[in-house]
């Protein structure tokens, strides 16, 4: 019998090989090596976030990235004229825009996508027209993925973060409320007609979790583990983490409780 499960893709995000690059300045260690280990560990894609004060990935990294990687590249950026130039010039296969603060450690909150009124939807047809597959970061909040929809974003990704810091500080009943409004906003979305991703702040715990979300396809995934790498290396850390999102999706072939 086949299975009707659809798959869940791990897209790994390789901003933080660059960060420790930075620290130092100089070219090691090489995001774009480490995109290479990853895909040849399981990474379906890779996520690079050029952000504008290019504290991590730099605008050479997205050029090497683009030119070097066989696999989907997922180009994070804020959704402003500077960084819709650069994607129409690399034309990765998607581009998530994420709302940017400068002075913020990682990035906080959804995309206001209602907020971004006819600017924001122009953007996201441009990179659409020109053949890069569109998807807005966005909070669990109905009305900005109602919104998401009407401006023909093809996918949206929920921002994972708070439910994962809820869990990790064993606040449970919080950590249970976020994720009730995940999954609510998964099944909005995808009713829509949205692909649903998701991300930030995933571990092997969460990413499980997550993985035995039905409409959730994609999950884009960073800090943990290019931290956890230092331990594990980078290939076991990446087949560690294939092995949690089959065990979550293998959930949703297995009997229900009645
Ligand atoms: C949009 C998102 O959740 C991540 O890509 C995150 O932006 C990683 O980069 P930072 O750690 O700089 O926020
Ligand atoms: N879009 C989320 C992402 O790419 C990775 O976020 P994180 O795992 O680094 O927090």
């Amino acid at each position: 019998m086949t299975s009707l499960i659809p798959p869940i893709r791990l897209g790994v995000n390789v901003d933080h090989v660059a960060t420790i690059r930075n620290a130092r300045g100089g070219d090691l260690p090489d995001p774009v090596r480490a995109a290479q280990l990853a895909c040849a560990a399981g990474a379906d894609g890779i996520t690079a976030h050029l952000r504008e004060d290019r504290r991590h990935i730099r605008d050479s990294d997205m050029r090497r990235l683009r030119e070097q990687l066989t696999v989907p590249l997922n180009f994070e950026m804020a959704a402003t004229d500077e960084m819709v130039a650069i994607a129409l010039e690399h034309r990765p296969h998607a581009a998530c825009l994420v709302p940017e603060r400068r002075e913020e450690r990682t990035t906080e909150g959804g995309l206001d996508v209602l907020g971004g009124g006819i600017d924001l939807a122009h953007k996201v047809q441009k990179l659409a027209h020109a053949g890069i597959r569109v998807s807005l970061f966005v909070a669990s909040d109905a009305a900005q993925i109602a919104r998401a929809a009407d401006i023909g974003a093809a996918v949206i990704e929920l921002h994972t973060g708070a439910w994962c810091e809820f869990v990790a500080a064993g606040e449970t009943a919080k950590a249970a409320a976020e994720l009730a409004r995940l999954l609510d906003a998964a099944g909005q979305g995808s009713a829509l007609g949205l692909e649903i991703h998701a991300g930030h702040g995933l571990d092997y715990a969460t990413a499980e979790i997550m993985a035995a979300v039905e409409p959730v396809r994609e999950l884009n995934i960073g800090h943990f583990l290019i931290g956890e790498s230092i331990f594990a290396g980078l290939e076991g850390t990446i087949r560690h983490m294939r092995t949690a999102m089959a065990r979550g999706r293998a959930r949703l072939g297995a009997p229900q409780a009645a």
